[in-house]
């Protein structure tokens, strides 16, 4: 304790909460909704502080130029990512490539990962988007209630077609990232916050055993699917606008046209595509979740985006096609990803070696959150930050507007790019991200009408929490009550002859 009390006052450090001994400041660490404890910091010691969680230090910045120095400029040193302690391996790969080291098995995947993703958005996913669109629509329209459901549903199937041309395992999909997220985050299993218990021998110790099971249950399952795809590969049957296609067909090139593979190269490759696969499916439906919700809360940009999408695109659903004439529809999906951020806390980064900032000497294992729901508070960039406001997007004045409205806002480039993190570890989905979220928001609000549900004994509206979400890593809201009625008698007939149309080409 001496020795700490010394050390305390003799180095330059950031400013930051008073740190106990050994604990840091484990007993205040909210293990829900950790993000609106870091903001409460971020606004008593400034945009970087320092803090401690048992004998794990991090640097919690909300600034963007700081991030940008630390995490973009400074990338070779600020790149790594921390230890999850409820995860195994993770760091060494090559099961989840967001979460590994900088190492060559990361490298490798994000290269095959970022061209594979690139090659389907130039051709804007095959019009997968769309046709899962119409099934979409054609569900909300006869049980509105399961919207959250289906929400979470869509983006899965939209990932498993890209991925293996299966739709049908969508839904698995979303509730394998799901699990997944929980045993990654603080929220999750108790020994990401307490680790020392983690090091309890495997009989005494429940966090480990499931983790064992729930890790070796997905591998084996994206593994099957693997070589299912690779069987319909080798008799002709494979669609060629699949990621697993665009994998076996590398193989072939190689030299090796039988695609017979060590078990190793099987594992890293259906790792590969199925981390791909899973990443995008609640990462996605959290953004529509709440845009759904902003919507409904909101009925005066309803309107404006319904008014718009009508002029624009009459009595058919909106596609990837109408993307420039409809800002407004653009406008309110970006402002719910910086109103309700989908990666609160943001990723963190780890420090690979020992470094010094401003003065102050940064050592390696340090880990760097440059957290999200901060930045998207700062005043100067996002003036009355708390509130929805997608006007910041469309009119002059504000610090976030950006010309020309044809392409701008988007989640590709420009402004608030910062949601999908930084340098070296940016987020590989920008493009889906765009062209899904753009095509979903226009569709449901082509074909109906959102409004808070309305309690039938009092007559009022059921209020809707905002900020009640699942608490991971990556925020879905909890489950939130919303009437969805089809805007008129012709729409419904358009959505339901939209989704009979594409029947046949999807799996059901
Ligand atoms: C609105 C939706 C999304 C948001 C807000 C988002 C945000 C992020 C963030 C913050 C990171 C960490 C970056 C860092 O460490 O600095 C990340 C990483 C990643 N994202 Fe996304 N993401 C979204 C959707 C997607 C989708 C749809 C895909 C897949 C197609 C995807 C694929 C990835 C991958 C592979 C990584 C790991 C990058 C690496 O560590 O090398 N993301 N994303």
């Amino acid at each position: 304790i001496l020795t700490w009390r010394k050390s305390l006052g003799s180095k330059p450090q950031f400013p930051g909460p008073r740190q106990f001994p050994l604990l840091g400041r484990v007993h205040d660490l909210p293990r829900y909704s950790l993000w609106l404890k870091f903001k409460e910091w971020a606004d008593i010691y400034g945009p970087i502080y320092y803090t401690r969680v048992i004998d794990q230090t991090f640097i919690i910045v909300s600034d963007e130029k700081i991030a940008e120095e630390l995490l973009v400029k400074r990338g070779h040193i600020y790149s790594g990512r921390p230890q999850i302690r409820s995860l195994i391996r993770h760091k060494e790969g090559p099961t989840y490539s967001a979460l590994m080291d900088r190492h060559d098995i990361w490298k490798a995947q994000r290269k095959w990962a970022h061209a594979a993703v690139a090659e389907a958005y130039k051709h804007h996913f095959y019009g997968h988007v769309e046709r899962e669109m119409r099934r979409y629509l054609g569900l909300l329209l006869l049980d509105p209630s399961r919207f959250l459901d289906y929400t979470r549903e869509y983006c899965g199937r939209v990932m498993s077609r890209l991925a293996w041309d299966d739709a049908t395992q969508g839904r698995a999909n979303g509730d394998s990232a799901d699990t997944t997220l929980h045993c990654m985050s603080v929220s999750g299993p108790i020994t990401n916050t307490i680790t020392p218990l983690w090091h309890l021998p495997a009989f005494a110790n429940p966090w480990y055993r499931y983790e064992v099971r729930r890790e070796r249950e997905q591998r084996d399952w994206w593994l099957s699917n693997f070589r299912l795809a690779k069987d319909r590969m080798r008799r002709g049957e494979l669609p060629g606008d699949t990621w697993a296609y665009r994998y076996f067909e590398q193989v072939k090139k190689e030299g090796n046209g039988d695609l017979n593979q060590t078990e190793e190269q099987e594992v890293f490759a259906s790792c590969m595509i199925g981390f791909l696969n899973l990443v995008g499916v609640v990462t996605i439906s959290g953004p529509l979740k709440f845009f759904l919700m902003a919507m409904g809360l909101h009925p005066e940009w309803q309107k404006k985006a319904q008014a718009e999408i009508d002029k624009v695109c009459g009595g058919r659903m909106p596609t990837i096609q109408d993307y420039a004439a409809l800002p407004t529809v653009r406008a309110c999906m970006k402002e719910t990803v910086r109103w309700r951020s989908g990666v609160p806390l943001g990723v963190p980064h780890q420090a690979e070696r020992d470094d010094e900032y401003r003065g102050v000497k940064i050592k390696k294992g340090t880990v760097v959150l440059a957290c999200e729901w901060a930045l998207n508070r700062v005043p100067s960039r996002y003036p009355d930050g708390d509130h929805f406001r997608p006007e910041r997007w469309l009119e002059p004045g504000w610090p976030t507007y950006q010309e020309p409205l044809t392409r701008y806002p988007n989640f590709r480039e420009g402004q608030a790019m910062h949601s999908f993190g930084w340098g070296r570890r940016t987020c590989l989905g920008q493009n889906l991200v765009d062209d899904e979220t753009f095509v979903f928001a226009a569709a449901v609000l082509w074909a109906f009408d959102l409004a808070p549900k309305v309690c039938p004994r009092t007559g009022e509206p059921i209020p809707i929490d905002t900020q009640a979400t699942n608490s991971h890593v990556i925020l879905e809201p909890s489950p939130y009550k919303l009437d969805i009625k089809v805007r008129n008698a012709e729409r419904g007939g358009q959505v339901l002859e939209g989704y009979r149309e594409v029947m046949g080409e999807l799996r059901l």
